[in-house]
Formats: structure tokens, sequence, C-alpha cells
């Protein structure tokens, strides 16, 4: 049993909008999973029915065993966090620290608890020197790890993340890998909505692909991204290194620099 499973679910929206329409599919525990697809897809309405931010119209959605059907968000989200695509609509504090501190401390864990997890989650995402500092007076690239933090520090099983690398540099994509990297090791499952097919492609062993409401396909990045016809169908754009495999008439496509090396050597 996946640790979250949604079942032939569909959503509409409340002026009649159809934005995701039978969408089946298993995510095991301690899998990192990208999630890519043109605007308007059904990408963030998909993800907000896991901790029922959203409540499906039809369907099951099951995360850890339960029925999402029978819990509060509020229940849910202490299994799976979610940090919004635009960190405006989550934090709350006037300062850095007590908008980090917020989730533990309403876990009802011990003061020396809380202490541990900010400061942890701080660290992951560079704000260790900010903790005072006003999150609106930061800019958003640096807010968005504000509501990365507060979501890490509630140490969920299951984090979603929408967007987290847009509007980001290299620094911030770094940070962005590393924290992947570290909630690898401690087998959280991960949910990453992204835009950037190279963040996809490097981070991701198992990428789905929402087109017109729907899941598309399930696979991996040489699956998805050697795939010509399903990029057109999808209406995503090859990587840059799929481009240049096109442009020097290779016959196959290469997704990571290092396959790419192979075909001179
Ligand atoms: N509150 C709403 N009311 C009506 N329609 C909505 C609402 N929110 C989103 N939609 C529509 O639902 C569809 C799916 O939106 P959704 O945000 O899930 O797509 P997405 O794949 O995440 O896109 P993006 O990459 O642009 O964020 C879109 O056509 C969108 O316009």
């Amino acid at each position: 049993m996946g640790i979250i499973e949604f079942k032939d679910v569909s959503f509409q929206y409340p002026n009649g909008f159809s934005a995701v329409e039978n969408v089946s599919f298993e995510i095991n525990e301690g899998e990192a999973i990208a999630i890519i697809g043109q605007n308007g897809a059904g990408k963030t309405t998909t993800v907000k029915m896991i901790n029922r931010l959203l409540k499906p119209t039809h369907g099951t959605v099951l995360i850890d065993g339960m029925d999402t059907k029978d819990y509060t968000t509020a229940q849910l989200s202490k299994i799976a966090g979610y940090v919004f695509q635009n960190p405006d609509d989550q934090i709350f504090h006037n300062n850095v620290e007590d908008e980090i501190r917020f989730g533990p401390k309403k876990q009802g864990l011990s003061e020396e608890e809380i202490v541990k997890k900010t400061e942890w989650a701080a660290k992951l995402c560079g704000l260790s020197e900010q903790m005072q500092e006003n999150p609106y007076n930061l800019p958003l690239s640096i807010r968005k790890f504000v509501s990365i933090a507060s979501v890490l520090a509630m140490d969920d099983k299951i984090l979603i993340l929408d967007e987290p690398t847009a509007g980001q540099d290299l620094i911030g994509i770094k940070r962005l890998e590393n924290i992947l990297t570290e909630l690898k090791k401690e087998n959280k499952t991960v949910v990453t909505i992204t835009h950037d097919m190279e963040f996809a492609v490097n981070n991701f062993k198992k990428i789905f692909v929402m087109s017109h409401k729907n899941l598309l396909r399930v696979g991996n990045a040489k699956e998805i991204f050697s795939d010509d016809e399903l990029l057109k169908e999808s209406m995503l754009k090859k990587t840059y290194i799929g481009d240049l495999c096109d442009k020097l008439n290779l016959n196959e496509t290469a997704v990571t620099i290092e396959e790419f090396l192979k075909y001179f050597v």
C-alpha cells in the first residue's frame, strides 16, 4: 500500500470548472516525485487534495492508510505538510523564528524539541542568520525558504512543494537540492510540482506528467524526456541536453550531461 493513494479522483471548482478528472496513482513511502505539466494541467489542484486543502468531488484519497474524507486538513497536515506556491499565502508571523516555530509548537512538542526542529529547518533553508527578520522585509525567493522551513520543522512524513524553484537563483536551487537529499536520508516522501525540467531530471527518479486534467504518464527522466510524442501531447519542452542531442542528430536522447558525454568516449 502506498503512503499516498489516489483512486479515480476528480475535482470540480465551485464555479463548475472541472480541473482534475479520474486520476489514480500510488506513491510509496520514501519516494520523491516531480509533477510536471503545462499551466492549467491540474497539478496544484491534485496536490491540494493530498491533505484536503481541496476536497475531491469524486473518488478516494488515502494518506498513510487514512481515508482523507474522515479527517480535517489540520489533522492531515500532521502527516502531509504543504508548501504553497506563493509564500505570502502561508506566512503570518512577523519574524522568521516565530514562523518556523509555529508548527512544532502547535504539535505540542517540548521547548527543547521545538528549538531543535526550528534550528534544523532554519539551517537547511539558509535562514539561521535571519531569524529575527520580518519575513516581509526579505526577498520573495528567501520568503519561499521561510515557508519551506516552517513546514520542514513539522517533520511530517510527506512534504508537498508547489513550484519551489520559481524565482530561485543557482544558490536557491542548490539549497533545494540539498533539502531533497536530507529528506531522502530520512525516508520522507516528497511531491514537488516544478516547471524546471532540469530540476526534475536531476533530482527525481520518478516523474508524473499531467496534461489536460489527467495523469498522462509516470516514468523516469529518460522515459519521459526521450518520448517526443509525449512531450508534444503534454506541451512540455525538452531539456537542454535533449535539444542538443536533436541538433546533433543523435539517435538517442540523453537526459544528463554524464549520459551525453558517453556518446563521445
Ligand atoms: N478557484 C478556482 N476556480 C475555478 N477554476 C480554477 C480555480 N483555481 C484553478 N482553476 C482552474 O483549474 C485549472 C487547473 O489549475 P491548477 O492550478 O491545478 O493547474 P496547474 O497545473 O497547477 O497550473 P500552473 O502550472 O499554472 O500552476 C486551471 O484551468 C485553472 O484556471
